[in-house]
């Protein structure tokens, strides 16, 4: 593949924000919440416009909190353009959702709204990768100890035998497509574990660490940190 091949490839991506943020315990689900005065979910459309700006942009949202994000876009003169699809129960009901609003397009990628702090290159390294093999992911190596049990009865693993798991997850569309018209499993915790299970093989990339999914009230702190600091990309 050459550097042409790659710049008139269709890409897509899916922001999937559709959850409500029970862990946060916020008034608003936490995708709405500011960071240094500007919501979460739009530093998260930035990135990708940053990226490309030609790219297509589907944000999933809740279906009850769309007049809130149109408001905020107002307030905050929020011109990137996107389309605005509801969401579903579930996260894989909200990509299915997302994925039925999909122009046609080569590669698509899932990103979760709440990880604001995806950098360019795992960007550009998932969608490089999975131009070439179909499917890929970010992750990082595990960098505490890990032990499988219950707080009663418990044993250490190998920890050099597990990554965890980041977004954006791009794919083939015609293999997201595929994939995502199996039954719901309560085991799809992201869309990898949906490829998979259709039978597809997903290629594992290197993560940044800065890549965090803004779950509890210490992560917005943390968020802001980095987002603070000068140079940032
Ligand atoms: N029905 C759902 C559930 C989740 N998500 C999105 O999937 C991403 C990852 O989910 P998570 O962090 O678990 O978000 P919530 O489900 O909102 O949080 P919680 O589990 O704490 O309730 C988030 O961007 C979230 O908005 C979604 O689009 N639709
Ligand atoms: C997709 C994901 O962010 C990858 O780490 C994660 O699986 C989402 O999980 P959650 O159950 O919605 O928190």
């Amino acid at each position: 593949m050459n550097k042409t091949d790659f710049h008139s490839t269709q890409r897509s991506v899916i922001i999937v924000a559709g959850g409500s943020g029970s862990r946060m315990k916020s008034d608003r689900p936490k995708q709405f919440l500011e960071l240094l005065g500007k919501p979460v979910l739009m530093y998260t459309l930035e990135a990708f416009n940053r990226f490309d700006s030609t790219i297509d942009l589907i944000v999933v949202l809740p279906a009850d909190q769309i007049p809130f994000w149109e408001q905020l876009c107002l307030n905050h003169d929020f011109v990137i353009r996107h389309q605005v699809v509801a969401g579903g129960d579930t996260r894989f009901h909200s990509v299915k959702n997302g994925l039925s609003a999909l122009s046609v397009c080569d590669l698509v990628a899932i990103h979760d709204g709440v990880r604001p702090l995806v950098s360019q290159t795992t960007i550009e390294n998932c969608f490089s990768i999975a131009q070439k093999q179909g499917a890929a992911i970010p992750v990082l190596p595990v960098i505490e100890s890990l032990r499988e049990g219950n707080m009663e009865e418990s044993a250490p693993v190998d920890r050099s035998r597990y990554y965890s798991v980041q977004t954006p997850q791009i794919f083939r569309t015609s293999t997201l497509l595929k994939a995502y018209e199996q039954d719901f499993n309560a085991l799809f915790t992201d869309d990898a574990s949906v490829v998979e299970s259709a039978g597809f093989r997903v290629k594992l990339v290197e993560g940044n660490r800065e890549n965090i999914k803004i779950t509890h009230p210490v992560d917005l702190r943390i968020a802001e940190f980095f987002l603070s600091r000068p140079g940032r990309k």
